[in-house]
């Protein structure tokens, strides 16, 4: 008996980005899924038009078996037509609808995982609804807590232990209780979603040389050795806290699962540095699979059909590869 493929969700994004077209993309390659587009049908359409992508775009019936090369568009309206380039307030809206069409979809179990194009989080904000990235915003619609940025690329996995706040919020942020769960849900999901029986975390500290004993900072003495010492005594790999400077250097990464930043901009520029248009943003924590292109809106390419699809086809990648782990955990 065949088992029929299963679903993963792919939220367009931002209608005026690049996210459409990327979408239409997808339908070039063969993939052991069913990836389900969620957006405007006649907006897909119309990006495939603007970058000369000749592909069938049809409404997605989940009683009809899928067609090879053949894009399928669970359809959410637009509130209002949308064009390359042109952020509209009023159609951020329409963005967290298709958000939600996938989360709910993942929590019920008819997807499999979700994957999504990049969101813009100002025009968003500029809509009147309070909205920090999608990281926030599937930990509030599943009610998780805690959940972890993590980025994958360049041979790297990237944890962080702040994400979107002001530096100048990042060492009040940084509390032990923050530390320790941060740590717990990164080795946790290594061991079950990604497979690695016992995952070698590098830990980075806050400030330059790690605090320099005291003298460059004290957040490494007060908060950032002890949660390490108490997760070793209970067995965690854990190695730090590390200079940031030199923590990156390939004979420091060799034979390390992971690395945990302080801060996004204490980890992604060197993650982005070795795999920008390649790397994959993944939310630990949660009850449901995503992950997510490494690149915004590039709101100066959309409609161009210049954009690189190799982010997202490694988050597909890399989507299809954790919910298969799940199906071997369940079996
Ligand atoms: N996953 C998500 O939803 C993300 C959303 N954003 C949002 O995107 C918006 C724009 O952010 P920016 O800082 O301008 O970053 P951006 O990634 O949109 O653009 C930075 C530069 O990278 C280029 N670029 C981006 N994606 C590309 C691709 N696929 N192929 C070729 N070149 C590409 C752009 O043309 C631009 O020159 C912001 O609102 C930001 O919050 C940013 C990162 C991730
Ligand atoms: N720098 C990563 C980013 O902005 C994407 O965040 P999210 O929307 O995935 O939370």
């Amino acid at each position: 008996m065949t088992h029929p493929s299963p679903l993963i969700a792919i939220t367009s994004g931002e209608p005026a980005g690049v996210g459409p077209e990327l979408c239409v993309l997808l339908a070039r390659r063969r993939w052991p899924v069913r990836p389900i587009v969620i957006g405007d049908l006649a907006l897909i359409r119309e990006r495939a038009g603007a970058i000369g992508e000749q592909v069938s775009v049809v409404e997605f019936q989940p009683q009809s078996s899928p067609i090879e090369g053949v894009l399928e568009v669970h359809h959410v309206p637009l509130a209002s037509r949308s064009y390359p380039s042109r952020l509209d307030v009023t159609n951020a809206g329409y963005v967290l609808a298709t958000l939600d069409e996938a989360i709910g979809g993942c929590v019920s179990g008819r997807f499999a995982a979700m994957v999504t194009a990049p969101v813009h989080k100002g025009v968003i904000n500029d809509a009147g609804i309070v909205f920090s990235g999608h990281t926030e915003y599937l930990a509030e619609r599943t009610a998780t807590r805690r959940v972890v940025m993590m980025l994958v690329g360049g041979g790297m996995r990237v944890a962080l232990a702040t994400t979107h706040l002001p530096l100048s919020a990042v060492p009040a942020a940084l509390t032990s209780e923050l530390l320790r769960e941060t740590i717990e849900i990164l080795h946790r999901d290594l061991v079950q979603r990604f497979g690695i029986a016992s995952p070698r975390i590098l830990v980075a500290g806050l400030n330059p040389h790690a605090g320099e004993g005291g003298y460059m900072g004290r957040e490494e003495i007060d908060v950032i050795v002890p949660v390490l010492e108490a997760l070793r005594a209970e067995g965690l790999d854990l190695v730090g806290p590390l200079p940031a400077d030199t923590l990156f250097v390939p004979d420091k990464l060799a034979g390390a699962d992971a690395v945990l930043a302080m801060y996004h901009d204490q980890g992604l520029p060197v993650l982005k540095h070795a795999s920008f248009g390649g790397g994959v943003n993944v939310t630990l924590g949660l009850p449901i699979i995503r992950t997510s292109v490494d690149h915004g809106t590039a709101l100066d390419l959309a409609g161009t059909g210049k954009a690189d699809p190799g982010s997202l086809h490694a988050a597909l990648e890399l989507a299809i590869a954790m919910a298969g782990k799940a199906r071997e955990i369940r079996r």
